[in-house]
């Protein structure tokens, strides 16, 4: 396990270019099994997860020409689909979530797949009903084993049908778009996720032969084709890197311009961070956040606290909301933040607490901040990171506090965040790996 150590209350200036994103590359990356043409990704992020994923496909027989580490090409042509019972796919596959993504291009173009139970953070119940409700109306076979918790989804035939989803699921949408690309027949998907991942995986199919129509909406139409051919496809940049950056900016009260950051693919986040008082200057496509010694949050027009809530695409990503959480601790006035998604996770705000924010939990959903408006600072702590965007928010909260925190279990930041500590570092950043 390692750590951060973090000598906090330094003045950070400079440029920051954002990864590509994590939740679109696990998306991208499982596509490539629908072709056995290459498919070239660019703009991949060097982090945890994604290397786990290409490594997994790696291990199915994929031919993987990593040109850099932010450039692949992919081959799917001889799959191996006996791995999938190996004791070797059930370690790797659980090791990550995004990997469960797999299940919709293998069932496709194999008639079968297998998955162990994902992993990913641990923020409450994660369910994958939505997915095999999916398939199964496609006309596979679901067989769940509970003893080994390992799912099976065979089909002779699978035939396009009308479905709405039980929830507009990120991960669910995108594996049953992947099965039905290559499925006959029309498949309508209404109350589809529309982030901008799905978007961009939409998009790459439809670069690949694929028939979809209602891209970036809640109801997709896919018309099946026989085959899927090769492609080249460029990652967005990171949004909750992008927004995790604008937090850090505003807490630390630094100065920072995010470079190239496809400000038309980030929805209301812009708006959402401008709510919580912190001004911005979009440059082109650059963010820039000048020095700010004071962010003022801002209430509702009847005068009402703020209330900064998740919601599916368009509305705002729960994976900022830690972010969002850690930087009204040092803004002028209140907010509730509301994390409707997830059920764990705002018990990381203990660890705010200890370093003097004021912060009242009110339930597993909704903590209520008080912000401290830069009158005092958060004190150093020695903490540990228990998943990736309340670890991100830790680190924000040490770089902004009083003298030298730790933070352990750094793999949870790693897991996303491509090389954190030597990029803030180069900006005025002194964290030290240990
Ligand atoms: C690898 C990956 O891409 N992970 C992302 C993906 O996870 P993932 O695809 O696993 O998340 P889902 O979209 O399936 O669901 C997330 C949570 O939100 C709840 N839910 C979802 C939709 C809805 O309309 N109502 C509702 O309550 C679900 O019950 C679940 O608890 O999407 C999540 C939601 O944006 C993000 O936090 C994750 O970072
Ligand atoms: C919850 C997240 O990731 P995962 O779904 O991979 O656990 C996240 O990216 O914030």
């Amino acid at each position: 396990m390692s750590s951060f150590e973090i000598e906090g209350g330094r003045f950070l200036k400079g440029e920051l270019e954002p990864q590509g994103a994590k939740n679109e590359a696990l998306q991208v990356i499982c596509a490539v099994l629908l072709t056995n043409e290459s498919v070239t990704i660019s703009n991949i992020p060097d982090i945890i997860d994604v290397n786990s994923l290409i490594d997994l496909l790696g291990c199915l027989g994929v031919d993987i020409d990593r040109h850099t580490r932010h450039e692949c090409t992919f081959k799917a042509e001889n799959i191996d689909l006996t791995y999938l019972q190996s004791a070797d796919f059930k370690k790797r596959a659980s090791s990550l979530r995004g990997s469960i993504m797999i299940m919709g291009p293998l069932l496709a173009r194999f008639g079968k797949a297998y998955f162990p139970k994902p992993g990913g953070d641990k923020i409450g119940r994660r369910r994958l009903d939505t997915h095999f409700i999916g398939f199964e109306k496609l006309g596979a076979k679901f067989v769940f084993n509970p003893d080994e918790i390992f799912y099976t989804v065979e089909a002779q035939h699978l035939k396009g049908t009308y479905m709405l989803l039980d929830e507009a699921s990120v991960t669910g949408t995108a594996n049953i778009v992947m099965a039905a690309v290559l499925t006959p027949g029309t498949t309508t998907i209404y109350n589809a996720a529309c982030e901008p991942y799905v978007q961009q995986l939409c998009r790459m199919l439809v670069s690949m032969g694929a028939k979809i129509n209602g891209i970036g909406s809640n109801l997709l139409t896919i018309e099946g084709v026989s085959e899927l051919g090769g492609c080249r496809h460029t990652i967005l940049p990171d949004m909750i890197e992008i927004g995790s950056f604008i937090g850090l900016a505003a807490m630390t009260g630094s100065e920072i311009t995010i470079k190239n950051c496809r400000v038309d693919q980030l929805g209301i986040i812009p708006f959402a961070f401008s709510r919580m008082g912190i001004q911005m200057d979009i440059i082109n496509d650059d963010i820039h956040i000048p020095a700010q010694d004071h962010y003022e949050i801002d209430s509702f027009i009847d005068g009402s606290v703020m209330t900064i809530a998740d919601a599916p695409w368009p509305g705002l990503t729960p994976d900022l909301l830690s972010v969002f959480l850690v930087v009204a601790t040092q803004a002028k006035g209140s907010v509730l933040i509301h994390q409707k998604m997830f059920e764990s996770r705002l018990f990381f705000v203990d660890k705010l607490i200890d370093m003097g924010a004021r912060i009242i939990l009110c339930d597993p959903h909704r903590a209520s901040v008080n912000g401290l408006n830069r009158e005092t600072p958060l004190r150093a702590q020695i903490m540990s990171s228990p998943d990736i965007r309340a670890g991100v928010a830790l680190l924000i909260a040490a770089m902004s506090a009083q003298g030298k925190s730790v933070i352990h279990n750094i793999e949870q930041i790693d897991r996303g965040y491509q090389n954190i500590d030597a990029r803030l570092n180069k900006i005025g950043a002194n964290i030290r790996r240990i």
